[in-house]
């Protein structure tokens, strides 16, 4: 088990909602926490509220918008100045915007890759790294399709192949990393009142009903539990590529065929 005592750890999206969650559950757990979001005027509020009740200089807000490369690259060169190491970083920031779906895909899939491709040059141990963990946040929309919202479910996809091909990667080249992804049902955050408006869901308004039958199958989630499977993913050194499936009913590591299960057709 990894101990967080000492370690130093990044959240995207880390103002409001599950990112909120997480980065109190690591600071709960010892680590110092460098807290990244658009929003500034919520992230320097958090640092203020996090160093009052975990101590001056746990944590530190840097004004981060996960689709720019280079206030990415800025961000992160600052926190290793600040902090001198990154062992966990949780690339949580998402949307959902079906209108503006190329900004969706840049945010939610881009923004993972580019979160992890920084974390991993610097973790890597062929690169004289220390090693470390990353959690990418996906969704039950990961594992199965949201019909209200196609681009973020193929984002979230995304997020799951990126991460367990990642995973792989680390595994046989032996970077010395484990990659991790969540896949949440739905959780009580500001997110999900999404469902319900016309800029965010635009031509799919019309599912509304299918989404609102979809959330009395899982019931939400609050932030709490959700964090628990955050510590999880951190903690435990047997995981890596591993799927954390979270519903209201139990969490389970998701099994993925080693052959893909097919009905054969004639050609
Ligand atoms: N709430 C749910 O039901 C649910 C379920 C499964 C997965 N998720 C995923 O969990 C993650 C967090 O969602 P949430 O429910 O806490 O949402 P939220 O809207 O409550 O919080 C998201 C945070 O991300 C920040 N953010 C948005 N765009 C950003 C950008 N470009 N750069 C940096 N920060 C940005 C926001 O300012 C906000 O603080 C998302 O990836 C979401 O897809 C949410
Ligand atoms: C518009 C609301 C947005 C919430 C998005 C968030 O990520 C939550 C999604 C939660 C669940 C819905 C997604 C897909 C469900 C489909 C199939 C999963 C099947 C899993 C199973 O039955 O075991």
């Amino acid at each position: 088990m990894m101990a967080l005592q000492g370690k130093v750890a990044v959240v995207t999206g880390a103002a409001q909602g599950l990112g909120k969650g997480f980065a109190e559950i690591l600071l709960q757990n010892g680590a110092k926490v460098a807290l990244l979001d658009i929003n500034e005027k919520a992230g320097k509020e958090l640092e203020t509220q996090f160093n009052e009740a975990y101590g001056a200089d746990r944590t530190h807000f840097y004004p981060v918008d996960v689709s720019s490369d280079q206030q990415f690259k800025d961000a992160f060169q600052k926190i290793l100045s600040k902090f001198g190491q990154v062992d966990i970083f949780c690339n949580n920031a998402g949307i959902i915007n079906e209108k503006q779906w190329e900004k969706t895909v840049s945010i939610n899939l881009c923004g993972v890759v580019r979160g992890t491709y920084l974390a991993l040059e610097h973790m890597k141990k062929e690169n004289g790294g220390q090693g470390g963990v990353i959690v990418n946040v996906a969704s039950l929309a990961g594992l199965g399709p949201l019909a209200q919202t196609p681009i973020y479910t193929a984002t979230k996809f995304g997020v799951v192949g990126f991460t367990r091909a990642l995973a792989l990667a680390s595994e046989v080249a032996n970077y010395g990393v484990r990659i991790n992804a969540m896949c949440p049902a739905f959780v009580r955050t500001p997110l999900i009142d999404s469902f319900n408006s016309e800029e965010q869901i635009g031509q799919f308004m019309g599912l509304a009903d299918f989404t609102r039958s979809l959330m009395e199958k899982f019931p939400s989630l609050e932030v709490e539990e959700v964090s628990k499977g955050l510590l999880l993913l951190v903690k435990d050194d047997s995981l890596n590529g591993a799927c954390l499936a979270m519903m209201r009913d139990g969490a389970g590591l998701v099994s993925f065929p080693k052959e893909i299960p097919k009905t054969p057709v004639a050609l």
